[in-house]
This record gives structure tokens, sequence and C-alpha cells, in this order.
């Protein structure tokens, strides 16, 4: 193996002759003076820390099977390089070394960044610059590439801190940061991250729309003027804009290199919160004009003016290293804006060398590590270089400027948290409140429902039964109200009515009384008014019939005038019980008419099965008869008129035709509970030997005559016999009577004792015919009737329901007035009754 050369050899390069004329290496290995008490004192502290980083070989991807020759060569403590030469070999010691082969990106930033990274979040401040020729890989070590992220991204999202999100929400906050990002071309400073046109935009040799929307910032002490920054502590925002800034570095296409940076380019990342500070440079391709291909005078003052900032940075760490009294920061901005990098106590400077194992690039890469080298001897100490005091204090006044901003834009950024937080929860309390009144609305639901659901107490059904009881009772008492005041309507309509009935019904009475007088002079005229008898019968008949007129009894009473003269019979049926009126009225054969008076009994009885019938009779006058004997028939018809006055109501029926009906008899049939008693004539008169007695009551002011019976008795009997048949007829002596002697005008009773020895035949004869006398009984006791009370109102309602038969009376010769003609054509009975 070929001796090792020294590194004098090596280094013998022509850009650091110079520097090793001035600055031997010696010197530069030793360049902390040993000062007395040395000894005692800490080990020197190296500010600058020296990585060694390989890129793969770039043949590697064409020649994937091929063994490619590597002038590099990572030896087993990891920290020291031997580089081979085809002289022999040359060792470097450095802080760390690590190839592309074994250390992806993500290996290479948690070997050597990470722990630099995390001294920045607690306030350390860290310069990361990337230096190499170009194609060594610095740009692909500081931002990657598509498969992995490089130190900038990486360093920036340890910063900030991984976000985490759970349904679209951020559950952690990041640390609050401060990025600004400069480029360095061409010795000027611009800010990538203003989009605004600037006025002095160098834009010589490279594309002119890239340049012009750049700004250009000037030097303030340390720190780039107005420099733009971004800020935040959401990771995924900042690192989008870097992104954005990346591709905005001005690159071009270099024989070594297809896109060359050929920029520097400085990512500086402030953490005000504890005054952390990271500063990530990569820089330009440190080639020389030659190796950079560059042909022409314009295109090789380019490259200079690139590679100002790597020469000035080149002295710098010489002048470091040396302990000069003057290190030319202010020889490029790069070495301005770096210059707190190196002399900051709290800073620190991670150096990566990146360099390429192709044997082409043996020189650069000697080079490199040579420059690498001397940096890392670089300590702190006596030698510290005297601070400019004036300009420190400029660039303390910049950075706490800067610091303040930041504190207060984060300050700000807090208060507008917070009101975020303020205002979401204001709304999450109203919600609230919303949500407990729902819920106090449907707790009050269900307490109705629950109460609903229970059983209703024994008070609650009291309650309930004594409010319906109360209402009910209301509604009653409203109802009777109503019918009280409906049944005093009905009663002063009632007797209204009644009043006019009785007037009409007096004035028939004097209608009547006035016919009654002229029958009687009729008849009065008809005897030739010699009779003296008659002209006491028809006194005794007007006497009568003016006790009846005037009387105010309550007997009932009915009557129906026979009028022959035109051949029409009336039929007059009256009642007590108003129920049981029976009604009927009908057109007749002209030779006949007949009488019916039926008394019933008891008004109180409304069943017509109880209704007694006391008395019907029959009357037929032919005309016939009426003919032979005119006087006769207007004779008979008077007596009709005293039979209804009392004396002698009871006619005999005279049946002339037995083949022909009698004439009223269905109405008769039709009245419920009358009985029909005839009298045929021709069977009295085949008897020679009987007396048909009729016997009947007195007709006194309370007693209407009443007809008992028709009692047949032989001829010889007498008045005791007779008494014993009508005392078993009469069911015993309660009804103790006398018989009255008729004929006489005193009407004097028969005493007892003399029954025995009076004929039957002394008794008046009834109604012309000679064996038929009349009975008539004067009672011992007074006979108690029960006569009707029946109101007006009921037989009017009868007699209104009732179909009229208009060719039953005639016109003009009616007997009775106007109104009753009207009457009795309305109805088929006629009737006259007094209380
Ligand atoms: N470690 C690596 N692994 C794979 N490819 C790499 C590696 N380093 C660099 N490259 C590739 O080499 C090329 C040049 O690299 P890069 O641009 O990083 O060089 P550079 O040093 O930045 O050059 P310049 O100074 O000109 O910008 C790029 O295409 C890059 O992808």
């Amino acid at each position: 193996m070929a001796p090792t050369p020294s590194s004098k050899s090596i280094l013998s390069t022509p850009s650091s002759k110079s520097h090793h004329s001035r600055t031997p290496s010696s010197k530069r290995l030793n360049f902390t003076k040993e000062t007395p008490g040395a000894a005692s004192a800490p080990p020197p502290e190296h500010p600058v820390e020296v990585i060694g980083r390989i890129r793969n070989h770039s043949e590697t991807k064409t020649k994937p099977n091929a063994v490619i020759p590597s002038s590099l060569q990572i030896n087993t403590d990891g920290k020291s390089l031997r580089v081979k030469t085809e002289i022999g070999y040359r060792n470097f010691s450095l802080d760390g070394v690590s190839s592309s082969e074994e250390d992806d990106l993500d290996g290479f930033y948690k070997k050597f960044v990470e722990a630099r990274i995390n001294g920045v979040k607690s306030g350390n401040k860290c310069t990361i610059m990337m230096y190499g020729p170009t194609g060594s890989g610095k740009s692909h070590t500081m931002f990657g590439c598509a498969k992995q992220q490089g130190i900038v991204y990486k360093s920036l999202r340890d910063i900030l801190g991984e976000e985490e999100e759970e349904n679209g929400e951020r559950l952690r906050v990041g640390t609050f940061v401060q990025v600004s990002v400069l480029e360095i071309y061409n010795e000027e400073i611009y800010d990538l991250l203003s989009s605004g046109i600037s006025g002095g935009g160098f834009t010589l040799g490279w594309p002119k729309s890239t340049s012009a929307s750049k700004v250009r910032l000037e030097v303030m002490g340390k720190k780039a003027k107005n420099a733009t920054f971004i800020s935040g502590n959401e990771a995924g925002k900042i690192l989008k804009e870097v992104q954005k800034v990346e591709k905005r570095r001005i690159v071009k296409s270099t024989l070594c290199n297809e896109r060359s940076s050929r920029s520097h380019c400085l990512i500086i990342v402030d953490v005000p919160t504890v005054g952390g500070q990271l500063m990530l440079v990569d820089m330009a391709g440190s080639e020389n004009i030659e190796q950079a291909g560059q042909i022409g005078l314009e295109a090789k003052m380019q490259t200079a003016k690139i590679n100002q900032g790597n020469t000035a940075l080149k002295r710098v760490v010489e002048s470091i290293a040396n302990g000069d009294s003057h290190v030319p920061f202010r020889d490029s901005k790069l070495t301005m804006l770096l210059q707190d990098s190196f002399e900051d106590d709290k800073s620190k400077i991670l150096m990566i060398l990146c360099a390429s194992p192709d044997m082409k690039e043996l020189h650069k890469t000697i080079a490199t590590l040579e420059y690498g080298a001397k940096a890392k001897c670089i300590v702190r100490g006596p030698h510290t270089p005297i601070k400019d005091k004036g300009a420190e204090d400029s660039s303390s006044a910049v950075i706490l400027g800067s610091r303040i901003a930041a504190l207060d834009q984060f300050i700000f950024k807090l208060q507008s948290e917070n009101k975020l937080k303020e205002k979401e929860r204001n709304e999450a309390k109203k919600e609230l409140k919303k949500k407990e009144e729902e819920v106090s609305i449907l707790r009050a639901k269900l307490a109705l429902v629950e109460e609903k659901g229970k059983e209703p107490s024994e008070e609650e059904i009291n309650s309930k039964v004594n409010e319906r009881t109360q209402m009910l009772k209301r509604e009653l008492e409203s109802k009777i109200q109503e019918c009280e005041k409906m049944a005093n309507e009905v009663v002063e309509m009632e007797r209204r009515k009644m009043e006019e009935r009785m007037f009409q019904q007096q004035q028939e009475v004097e209608m009547l009384r006035a016919r009654l007088e002229e029958v009687e002079s009729e008849l009065r005229l008809s005897r030739g008014c010699g009779s003296e008898s008659s002209e006491t019968e028809g006194g005794n008949f007007m006497k009568r019939f003016l006790e009846v007129s005037s009387d105010d009894s309550d007997m009932v009473k009915s009557m129906d005038l026979d009028r022959s003269i035109d051949l029409e019979t009336s039929v007059v049926t009256y009642g007590t019980n108003t129920n049981n009126f029976c009604e009927g009225r009908q057109s007749v054969t002209p030779n006949k008419a007949f009488l019916t008076t039926v008394y019933e009994e008891d008004e109180y009885e409304n069943d017509d099965e109880d209704k007694e019938v006391i008395e019907e009779k029959k009357m037929i006058v032919t005309p016939e008869i009426e003919s032979k004997d005119q006087s006769s028939s207007r004779e008979m018809r008077i007596q009709n008129i005293f039979t209804l006055c009392g004396n002698y109501r009871e006619l005999p029926q005279l049946d002339i035709n037995e083949n022909e009906p009698k004439l009223g008899e269905n109405e008769l049939q039709k009245s419920k509970g009358t009985t029909e008693i005839s009298i045929d004539l021709k069977e009295n008169h085949n008897t020679l030997d009987d007396v048909e007695v009729y016997v009947k009551w007195e007709a006194l002011k309370e007693n209407p005559g009443q007809f008992i019976t028709t009692l047949k008795v032989s001829k010889d009997s007498t008045l005791a016999d007779l008494r014993k048949l009508i005392e078993i007829h009469l069911g015993g002596d309660q009804n103790a009577f006398t018989f009255l002697v008729l004929g006489d005008p005193l009407g004097a009773p028969v005493p007892k004792e003399k029954e025995s020895a009076t004929s039957t035949m002394k008794l008046p004869i009834c109604n012309n015919q000679l064996r038929g006398r009349l009975a008539c009984l004067r009672p011992v006791k007074p006979i108690i009737l029960r006569l009707s009370h029946m109101p007006f109102s009921s037989l009017e309602n009868k007699m209104v329901a009732t179909t009229p038969d208009s060719n039953f009376t005639k016109k003009g010769d009616s007997c009775f007035s106007p109104m009753i003609d009207q009457q009795l054509s309305l109805t088929p009975f006629g009737n006259v009754r007094r209380y």
C-alpha cells in the first residue's frame, strides 16, 4: 500500500496556497495558544462540527452491476475519511462521516441533525450549512427528493411538532415559528417570500421574469433588513410555503450539474418563544470557474461572484482558526449574515461537507475536506476576535426588534385564538342553554303524561260528580222554568178559548130559548090556546128550560132537536169524558129522524172500558105518522124537548120500518161502552096485559133525572109490586125512593103505605103510549152524581178533528144561530154544555 501522503502535499492546491503561506497548517491545527494555567482550564469548545456526507456514485444508476472505483473510504471509527489518490491516500479526521449508501436522508438526519434541532427548540442557535462542489448533493441533502424529505422539512417538522388531527380538528398546536427565506445571488440578497417587483433586481444572464419578481434586501448589521417572514405553528402550511420558495431559486445547468444552484439559499427559522434560531444554508457549488465550464467574460464574472461567498467564508474560517485579530465577515453578504453563527457563544455550526466518490471529483473532494478540517479546528477562547461594539449593538437591536415583533405576532395569534375559543364557548353555552330548555319542556310534558296516567283520587271524582250534578241541576231548573212558562201560556190560551166558547154557548142558549118560545107559541096556536093543561105544560117547559139555561150546576146536558120539516136527522151524543166522546153525523133517509141522548157517568175515568152508558134512546118518527097527525108530530117533538128538560125526557123509539137500519145506529155502535135500549112498540101491542114502565129519577137541580131501567109489569100490579122490582134492580134499599104522582101539578110523592093500593096504571102515560108508563122516583137521600167537569178545550179539539157533513143542515132553515150552524156544519153533533 502506498504511503499516506502528508496533508501538506494533499492540501497544496492552488486555491489554498495563499492561506498556507499565511497560516501554516501547524498553526491552524494548534491555533489555540496555550496560556499559563491552561491545563486547569476546560477543554476548548469547537463551535463548528464537521460531518462528511458522501453521495452515491453518479454512475451507479447507469451501471448498477459494475464495480466503480471510489476515491473515498470511510474509516472504521466512522469519523475519519481516507481519500485515495494515484500516489497514495490521505486521512481526514471529521466529527462524523456518512455515506448515502449506508444512511438515507432519514438516517443521516437522525444521526447528525436531530440533536441540534432539539437544541434549537430549547433556545439554542444552530447554523447548518452545506458545503461542497457542484453536484455533490448539497441541495439533495438539504431539501430532499420525491422519496424522502431533506433536512429543511424534517427540522421544521421537529420544531413545529407533528400535527395530530381527529375528526378534522387539530388536537395539538405546534411551536410558534417565524420563517424567512433569503437568496444571495451575485452578491445581492433577495427576499424569496416577497412577491413584489424588485426595483434593483439583477437580471443579467438570468431569466428576467424570475429576478424581476424578487425583492432585494439590504443588510443591516448582521441581518437582512425588512425581510419577509412567514409565521405560525402549523407545520403543514409552513412546509407548503417553503416548498413554493424552493422552486423560485435560481438554477442553471452546468457541466457539473444539470440543475445547478447558482445562489446561496438561507432559510432562517426563529423560535421566538424560547429565543432559538436555526439557519439552514444551502451554498452554491464551490467549483472554480474553469471547473464550472463557464465560457465568456460575463459567465466567468457570474461564477466569480457566486464563488465570492464561498471564498469569503473560507477566509472567515481560516481567520477564526488562525486567531486573526480581524475576521473578514464583511467581504461578502453571506459571511455578513453568518457572522452571528460564528461569534454568538450560544450558536453552533454544523458544516456538512458533501463529496462525491467519483475519481474525477478527487481534487474538489480534497479541497472540500481540507476546508472542513480547518473549520473543525475553530475553537472559542481568548483568541476569539474582539467584537465590534457598534456592530454588536446594532445586531442585538435588530434581533431584539425581530423577537419583539415575533412575540407580538405570537401574542396576537394567541389572542385571536383565544377570541375564537371564547366565541366557540359562548356558542356552546347558548346551545347548552337551548338544550336545557328543551329538556325542561320535555320533563314538564313527561310529568303531565305521568299525572294523566295516574288514577283519579276520590276527591277528584267527587268534585267532578258534584260539578256534573250542579250542571244537570242548572239545566233541569232552566227546563222547569221553560215548562212552567209553557204551561202558563197553555193555561192562559185555554182560558181564553174557554171564555170564547162560553160566550158562544151563551149566545146559542139565547137562540135556543128564542126558538123554544117560538115552538111554544106554535104549540099554543095548534091547540087553539084552549087547553089549560097544555098551557101549564108549556109554562112548565119554559120554566124548566129557563132553569136549565140559567143553571150553573155541573150537570151535563145534551140535546138534539128534531128537524123533521127538513127531513133531516141530527144525532147528538154527549159524553162527559172527552176521550170517550162519541160523535157522528151523517146524512140519513128523509123519512127518519131520531134523537139519541147519552149520559156518561164518570168523567174521571179515562179508560173507554170503564165508561158507563146511563141512557140511550132512539126515537124515529116516520113521515107516515107525521102526515096523519101533524099536530101529534109536533107534540112529540115538544115532548122530546121536555124530556131533555127533565120530566119527559124518555121517549120511546118508534121503529116503523124494521128492515131499514136505525139512524145513528152505526155511530152508537162505534161508541164504546154505550148500551142501547130500544123500545119496540109492536111488541108492546102484542102483550095486552103487560104495562111497560120506564123508571127514572126525578130531575132536580142537582139531579138530571137519570133513567134507571124499563120494567114490564102486569096492568093489575101496584106500585108496591113495582117497588120490589125496582129495588131488585137497584140492588138494595140504599137508594130509597118514593113514587111521584107525576100527573099531579104539585108533584106530590105517593106515601109508601099507599103504594100497595095504587095501581101501576095510575102512573103517567109515557110518550102517548097506552101501555107505557113513567115511574118517576124521588130519592130519599140525595143521589150523588159523578158528573163531568170537562174542560171545553178537549171538546173543542174533538169538534175540530171531525169531518163535517155539509148536507146535514140547510142554510137558512136552521133553528140555531149562524154560529151554531157553522159548528154543526163542522161537526156531526150539536152540543150545549153548562157547568
Ligand atoms: N445522496 C444522493 N443520492 C442520490 N442522488 C443524489 C445524491 N446526492 C445528489 N444526488 C443527485 O445528484 C444531482 C446533483 O445533486 P445536487 O443538486 O444536490 O448537487 P448540488 O451540490 O446541490 O449542486 P449545485 O451546487 O450545482 O447545486 C441531483 O440530480 C441529485 O439528485
